[in-house]
Parts: C-alpha cells; structure tokens; sequence
C-alpha cells in the first residue's frame, strides 16, 4: 500500500496537515509520501493505491466557501481507477467545502472513499482523528 497526499496551501496550514498524516500514515507501517500541488506530474500518482488530496477553505468566512486552488486540482493527472480521501483546512466554517472537493476530485475519475474537514486551531487533534478514520481503508 503506497499513499500519496497532494496538497494546495498558501500559508502553510495545510501543508503542515499533509506532514502530519503522512507521519500518522507511516507510523501504521504505510508509505505515504507529501507532494505539493506544484510538484505533482503522472509518476507522483501512477503507482499510489490511495490519493490524498488537500487544500485550503476559501470564502467569506461563513459565505461562499469553496476549495481554494480548484483550478489547479481540476488540472491534477488524472486518478481513474485510483481511491481517494480528501480534506480541506479551515479557520471558522468550512461550509460546503469538502463537498465540493470530493466532486472534484470524483471529476477526475477517482472513487473518492471519504473526506475530513480540519479545524486549523486544532490540526494536529483533527488530523488524528483522521486518520483513525482512514485507518481500515489502510488496511486493504
Ligand atoms: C482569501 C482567504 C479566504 C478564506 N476564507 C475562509 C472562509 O470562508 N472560511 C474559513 O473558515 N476559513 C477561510 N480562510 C482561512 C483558511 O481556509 C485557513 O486558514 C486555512 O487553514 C489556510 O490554509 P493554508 O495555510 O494551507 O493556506 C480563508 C483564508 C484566505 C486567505
């Protein structure tokens, strides 16, 4: 099992997400590697059995939330046949946020098995329980 998790920041937030579950990931004796969103080409995601896909809520605070950088997700390889997990950092609401990102993500062929919203106040807490989460996925 080899994860790979592709994540869009602007000040470091979910960056630092994306390195914490890649360790929580590696600690359960998967590989599992952080890739910005920038550094991303076809071989970052040929041989992962499982996408992880990250990014920023942008909005008006409590409005119009949306993925941050969705042009630049909708222009990620392709990920048909692939599964995926998505999640997306916020600091008040992330509203519809992580909706959204699992039909772009789903967009890009993957089957998008689940998503997390984590509070940027409580990261590390978050992305624990995150991880839990994902934890029996792992194990296929
Ligand atoms: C332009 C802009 C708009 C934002 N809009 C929202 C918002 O509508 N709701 C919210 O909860 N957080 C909002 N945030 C906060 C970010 O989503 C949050 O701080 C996130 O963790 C930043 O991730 P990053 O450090 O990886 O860029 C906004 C941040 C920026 C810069």
């Amino acid at each position: 099992m080899k994860a790979v998790i592709i994540y869009n920041s602007l000040t470091g937030t979910t960056e630092k997400a994306a390195h914490r579950i890649a360790s929580e990931v590696r600690a359960l004796r998967i590989d599992a590697t952080p890739v910005a969103i920038g550094d991303v080409d076809d071989e970052t995601v040929a041989d992962a059995d499982l996408v992880i896909v990250g990014t920023w809520t942008d909005g008006i605070v409590i409005l119009g939330q949306k993925p941050a950088g969705a042009k630049k997700l909708r222009g990620l390889p392709r990920l048909d046949g692939k599964r995926a997990v998505v999640y997306c950092t916020y600091a008040v609401d992330p509203g519809q946020t992580l909706d959204k990102l699992v039909d772009l993500v789903a967009g890009l062929g993957a089957d998008v098995i689940g998503g997390f919203a984590l509070a940027r106040h409580q990261l590390n807490d978050d992305v624990s329980e995150f991880v839990d989460r994902l934890t029996p996925e792992l194990a296929v």
